[in-house]
């Protein structure tokens, strides 16, 4: 039993999801004395469902992350584990067979009303008593709790996104995986692809045109409901790796994954003509600039707010409804470039 409290006061005192992903697997691969647990993330795209491990421990081994280095395959279709995939369809508590080698796989999604996006995997050699599913059950119960507690400090309550405060540690995540392909670039490996093929993360500022007028005109109440809409167009024009925040008032950003220029101004600009083409009730037309920067570790995060503000700026004195890239407008003297960290004389 001390055990099993040493290991609830570990979990309930993380403020953030990995640690709490980490110290719910090493609790239940010590109480269930399994071989092997893992947090598996339960991803929909296009309407197909995808699992893919987030975290996992070996029975002697300490859990770690399981980063997923290639950001164009999901995972692993639901389709492929069926007793998983029913047990989800079903909105069943759990799910468990004899797997090909003789193993025990138990999984149990992690129910948030109707929706599962996590789910533990726990495979042990030998069948699983009673005792033992009853512990898992109360850890998964207060995972679960500890879980909707953490989203609903990390997301804005009007539009459901994520809010400004988890924007740095999402940011610093990928400043790291930018790291990484610039160590290949500057340790001198010949570059094979055009600058414009290459791969990065972007950033992205949206800011909705001439927000004060809907308010006028039509009151706060349309004003809230357009920016719940276009919170909408947002999550549904960018990809479930990409991160969308909504910094405040009537400003909203966006975090891209691993993509081409050709392609961040293709995602950029449908999202774009997406909003300028719905049909908002009652306000009827909104549109909304962009401007956006390629990320770099070697720059500060106020340094690629600053630049793609500065794009923003250029969009919004420059027309609006448009969406403008920090670096072609450098390249084209339009914009000066900043040296300094300093971004502020700007605005
Ligand atoms: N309805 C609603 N309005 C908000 C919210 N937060 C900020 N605003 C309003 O958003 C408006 C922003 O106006 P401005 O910063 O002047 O910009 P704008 O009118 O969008 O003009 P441009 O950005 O130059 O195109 C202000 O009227 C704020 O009161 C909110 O949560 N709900």
């Amino acid at each position: 039993m001390d055990s099993l409290l040493k290991h609830m006061v570990d979990m309930t005192g993380h403020r953030d999801h990995t640690m709490l992903d980490i110290s719910v697997i090493s609790a239940v691969q010590e109480l269930a004395n399994a071989s092997q647990t893992r947090v598996l993330s339960l991803v929909t795209i296009r309407g197909k469902t995808f699992v893919r491990p987030r975290a996992s421990i070996r029975a002697g081994e300490v859990a770690h992350m399981v980063e997923n280095n290639d950001p164009h395959q999901p995972g692993e279709p639901l389709t492929s584990l069926a007793p998983l995939a029913h047990c989800i369809s079903h909105h069943e508590s759990s799910a468990d067979i004899v797997n090909d080698v003789g193993g025990h796989t138990l999984w149990l999604p992690i129910w948030m009303g109707d929706k599962c996006d996590t789910c533990l995997e726990i495979i042990n050699p030998t069948p699983y008593t009673s005792d033992t599913i009853h512990v898992i059950g109360g850890i998964v119960s207060v995972y679960r709790n500890f879980q909707n507690l953490l989203d609903y400090s990390e997301r804005d309550s009007l539009t459901g996104l994520l809010n400004r405060k988890t924007f740095d540690d999402q940011l610093a995540k990928m400043l790291a995986a930018s790291t990484d392909s610039h160590s290949v670039a500057v340790l001198g490996e010949p570059e094979r692809r055009s600058p414009r093929d290459q791969e990065k993360q972007w950033l992205a500022v949206v800011d909705v045109d001439h927000f004060k007028l809907v308010n006028d005109r039509f009151g706060h109440l349309y004003g809230d409901e357009v920016l719940i809409l276009i919170a909408n167009l947002l999550t549904s024009s960018f990809r479930s790796q990409d991160r969308v925040f909504r910094f405040g008032g009537e400003e909203f950003v966006v975090l891209l994954r691993s993509t081409t220029l050709e392609n961040a101004k293709k995602i950029i600009e449908r999202f774009r003509m997406s909003v300028a083409a719905h049909d908002f009730p009652q306000v009827g037309k909104v549109t909304v600039s962009v401007g956006f920067v390629s990320i770099s570790a070697l720059d500060a995060p106020v340094m690629i707010l600053g630049h793609a503000d500065q794009a923003l700026y250029y969009a919004k004195s420059h027309g609006r409804n448009m969406a403008c890239h920090y670096d072609e407008l450098v390249q084209e003297g339009l914009l000066q470039a900043v040296a300094s960290n300093d971004t502020a004389e700007f605005f």
